[in-house]
Parts: structure tokens; C-alpha cells; sequence
């Protein structure tokens, strides 16, 4: 398993062990492929897993789910999710956890890397870029604008480590400046200083977006048009409602403290900062169709956005050279036999590691000696 393909080694766990996480009590299972395959019943267990290895990576983890909720009922009350990976700067242990009443809102993960405490969960992005597709996001095109941009957001993360650090920046100054400017003598100065901040960081993410969608669109136009999943066009909408083209970042950053320092009545009366990057959203179209995602019909928009994730993990890999952990949930039983195939010889050529879900083992028929199939049952794992 640690052989190179192209210019980004292989990247992927090689075991994961989980203690009370959802309903597994205990498992501890060895990973020996490029494909993992987990089949069982409904409520089995498989997107748990996912989730656990979703959690190897900054932020809440593919279902975005409280701690409290991640622990097993009728456990600790923590939960631990510990791995062995081939990472990016050689084997390394990972493991994060939760201890028993540490749960609460707010509350931190912790995160160790080869048993030394990290500062945060974004040291993880040395070892492992993790990216997924769940069902969850079905409706990532016709739901509201805040998933999207999580969606853009977590595209951008895995290019710019940077990234989450500076969104969390800017909604804290964001909050505490709508905070002020609800009390009636606000310090001006104070005022100032926030906006500054939130100009500074807000170009910054807006730039780092731009970036993120000007290289995907140049990835997903390499791609040949016959390839079996749809292309997607892609744009910022909304955000900075002045051009960013040809602007040098410090000019930037004066006009939008300007306008905040303008809004400052408006946002009051309003309650909330109207305009910055925190309001942009991801405009998605079916290229060929020249036709919004939105308006595609069901089939057509899942397709979309596994060309979209597909493309997305390939740019990660060529511009970290870090080859993403991709955990694809109940995506094969929506494909034809054709497709499934297509799919699979794709995420090959990706060389990545990748898990995916079915409550069917025929639908991997096509991966043949390729995949370790693990099967889920109750919260257990057998090979
Ligand atoms: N904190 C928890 N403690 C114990 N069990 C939990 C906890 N959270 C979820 N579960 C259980 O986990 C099961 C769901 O597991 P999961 O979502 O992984 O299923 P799945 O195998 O992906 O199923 P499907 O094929 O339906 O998507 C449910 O039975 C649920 O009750």
C-alpha cells in the first residue's frame, strides 16, 4: 500500500480504532486497501464509521453533530476515534477524543498526533486531507445558501489550511461587533478596530474562495466532456458587492472597513451585519445545459455533485500533493452498472484511498479483488 502513484504518495488509513462512538462500544479493524468497502442493513453502523473518519479532519465531522450526540448512549459519555495512517509526512497516529463530560457547547475536541497534544484540529491537515459525499447533501443545491457556502468553505480548507482558522476569526469579530452595536453608546474607536479586523480577514476569505473556484473550474474544464459525470460551471455570488479584479488587498480592505463603518446604523437597526463574505453563495450550473443546478432534475444534480467532489479531490491532490481520503456514502446504489464502473475506475485513477457505503455487496461486484469488503452489523465489524 505505500506505493506512489504520480507525484502525490499514497495517503490512507491502515487501521481505525473507535471507543464508544455512536453504537460502537469497541472496534478496532486493520484497513489494507485503496478501497474500503462497508456493506450492511439500515442503521448497521457504516455512516457511523464514516463519520469517525470524518472526524480526522478540522471541523465537526460530516454530520456536523454535537459531541453529545456523537458519544454511544449508555457509554462514557466521551468517546475516543484513534487511527494509523500513512500520512503525508510518513506513519503517524492520529486519534481524537472527548472525555466524559467535556461535551458541553463550545467544547473542543482533542487531538493528538503520534501521542503528542496538537493546538488545534488543524494540525491534522499535515497527516490527511478527508473529503466526502453524503446523502445529507442532496439538496446542497436547492437548500439554503449557509450549506453551500459550508460546502465552498471546506472546498477551500483543503487547499489552504489557513482557511477555518480565518473564517472562525471573522465570525467572532462579526459577532462581537453586531454585540456593540446593539448597546447605545458603542465606542467608536472599539468599532473601528473590529471592522478592520473583519475587512482584513473578510478579503481574505474572500480570496481564497476565488481562488479555490477559478482553480476548480480550470480542473473540472481539463477534464473531457465525455466523462460520465455532468460538468458544473461555478460562481461567487454576493459577498462584497464591489470588484475585486485588478484590486491590490490593501485597497480592498479599506473599502469594505469603509462600508461597515457606513453600515454601522443600518446593521444596528437590522441587528446583523448585512454585507461580507459570511452572505456570499455558491452559484452552480450544469455546464452542458447551460442550465442552474438547482433547476437539474434530481438525477442530474447528484451526478453533478460527484463530478464536483471528484474534481474537487483531484485538485487537492495536485495543489497539497497530499491524495485525499474520499468517503463516498450510499453513492454506488444511485448509479447504473455503467456509471458504478466509471466511478470507481475514476476514484483508481484519483489514488486515494476511499470508503464506500451499500446496504448491497453486489454493487461492488465491479471493484472484484481491488476492495476489502467489510461487513457492518449492530455496531460491529467482520472482514
Ligand atoms: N450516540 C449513539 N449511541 C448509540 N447508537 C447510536 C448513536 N447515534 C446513532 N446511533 C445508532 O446508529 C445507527 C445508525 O447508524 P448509521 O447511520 O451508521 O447506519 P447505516 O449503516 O449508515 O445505515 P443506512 O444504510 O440506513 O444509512 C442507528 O441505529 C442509531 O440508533
Amino acid at each position: 500500500m505505500a506505493a506512489s502513484v504520480g507525484d502525490a504518495p499514497f495517503v490512507g488509513l491502515t487501521s481505525l480504532a473507535l471507543t464508544d462512538f455512536r453504537n460502537y462500544a469497541a472496534l478496532s479493524i486493520r484497513l489494507r486497501s485503496r478501497f474500503v468497502v462497508l456493506t450492511g442493513d439500515n442503521g448497521a453502523g457504516k455512516t457511523n464509521l464514516m463519520e469517525a473518519v470524518s472526524l480526522l479532519t478540522p471541523g465537526r465531522g460530516l454530520r456536523r453533530a454535537s459531541y453529545g450526540e456523537t458519544a454511544r448512549s449508555g457509554g462514557s459519555g466521551g468517546f475516543s476515534v484513534r487511527a494509523e495512517a500513512e500520512g503525508a509526512l510518513g506513519q503517524t497516529r492520529l486519534a481524537t477524543f472527548v472525555k466524559p463530560g467535556e461535551d458541553g457547547e463550545g467544547a473542543a475536541r482533542a487531538v493528538r498526533i503520534d501521542e503528542t497534544v496538537a493546538r488545534s484540529a488543524d494540525e491534522l491537515l499535515d497527516h490527511l486531507r478527508v473529503l466526502w459525499l453524503t446523502p445529507a447533501m442532496d439538496g446542497l443545491f436547492t437548500g439554503p445558501a449557509n450549506d453551500r457556502r459550508r460546502f465552498l468553505d471546506r472546498m477551500v480548507l483543503s487547499i489552504d489550511p489557513a482557511h477555518g482558522r480565518r473564517a472562525a476569526d471573522y465570525e467572532r469579530a462579526m459577532r462581537q461587533r453586531n454585540r456593540l452595536l446593539g448597546e447605545p453608546r458603542a465606542d467608536p474607536v472599539w468599532l473601528a478596530g473590529i471592522e478592520e479586523q473583519m475587512a482584513e480577514l473578510g478579503v481574505a476569505i474572500a480570496l481564497a474562495r476565488a481562488e479555490l473556484v477559478g482553480l476548480l473550474r480550470a480542473m473540472i474544464g481539463e477534464a473531457p466532456d465525455d466523462a460520465p459525470f455532468p460538468k458544473a460551471d461555478l460562481t461567487l455570488d454576493g459577498g462584497y458587492p464591489f470588484p475585486f479584479e485588478g484590486m491590490a488587498a490593501s485597497d480592498l480592505e479599506t473599502e469594505a472597513a469603509r462600508r461597515l463603518a457606513e453600515a454601522r446604523g443600518l446593521d444596528a437597526r437590522a441587528g446583523r451585519t448585512l454585507e461580507g463574505p459570511h452572505r456570499a453563495d455558491l452559484a452552480v450550473f450544469h455546464r452542458a445545459k447551460a442550465m442552474p443546478a438547482a433547476l437539474s432534475s434530481t438525477g442530474e444534480q447528484k451526478a453533478l455533485l460527484i463530478g464536483l467532489v471528484l474534481a474537487h479531490a483531484r485538485l487537492t491532490r495536485a495543489v497539497s500533493g497530499i491524495a485525499p481520503i474520499l468517503l463516498l456514502d450510499e453513492i454506488a446504489a444511485h448509479l447504473d452498472p455503467g456509471r458504478r464502473a466509471s466511478l470507481f475506475d475514476i476514484v483508481e485513477g484519483l489514488g486515494v484511498q476511499s470508503f464506500m457505503t451499500g446496504t448491497d455487496a453486489s454493487l461492488f461486484a465491479a471493484l472484484g479483488p481491488r476492495a476489502q469488503h467489510l461487513t457492518v452489523s449492530n455496531g460491529t465489524v467482520a472482514a
